[in-house]
């Protein structure tokens, strides 16, 4: 599994904290971290949101995890661009179904909103996750791609 990261100012702390905790994961190939490196760097979050979502989009990486002060400014952004589904999650169930349900590759957090040890142990389940294609989950999904296909 290929995942790519990436935050705003406001999530930058939390982000290299999953991403560290990605990169010590045998389950994990690859991590890609599009910044911002550092607090001082204040590009807006869509610019960052929105690129990570492109890298899955043209297969560069398989997932994403995005932060920022909600996670909900990261998830409109990656949601943009066509073939990739994000979600904010703060929560296991809701971080389990939104793969099983709905086959997002893309995760987000608010850094203000949520603690750090529950942001890991979510992301840690995450990654264990997997859409099944044949499940009847299937079919809903498939009606956002041919939207999406259509406009
Ligand atoms: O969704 C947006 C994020 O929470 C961002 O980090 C903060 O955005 P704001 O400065 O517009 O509140």
């Amino acid at each position: 599994m290929r995942i790519v990261v990436a935050a705003d100012n406001a999530g930058v702390a939390l982000k290299d904290q999953l991403r560290d905790l990605l990169l010590a994961d045998d389950r994990v190939d690859e991590v890609t971290d599009l910044g911002v490196a550092d607090g001082s760097d204040d590009k807006a979050y869509p610019l960052l949101g929105l690129a990570a979502a492109e890298t899955i989009a043209r297969g560069d990486a398989d997932r994403g995890v995005l932060v920022c002060g909600t996670g909900i400014g990261m998830a409109i952004s990656a949601n943009k661009v066509p073939g990739v589904r994000a979600t904010v999650a703060h929560d296991s169930y809701s971080a389990e179904r939104s793969v099983k349900s709905n086959d997002c590759q893309v995760i987000t957090f608010g850094a203000r909103a949520i603690g750090p040890e529950l942001a890991k142990k979510i992301v840690a389940e995450w990654v264990g996750h997997r859409f099944d294609p044949s499940s009847a989950s299937a079919s809903k999904v498939a009606h956002i791609t041919e939207y999406e296909q259509a406009h």
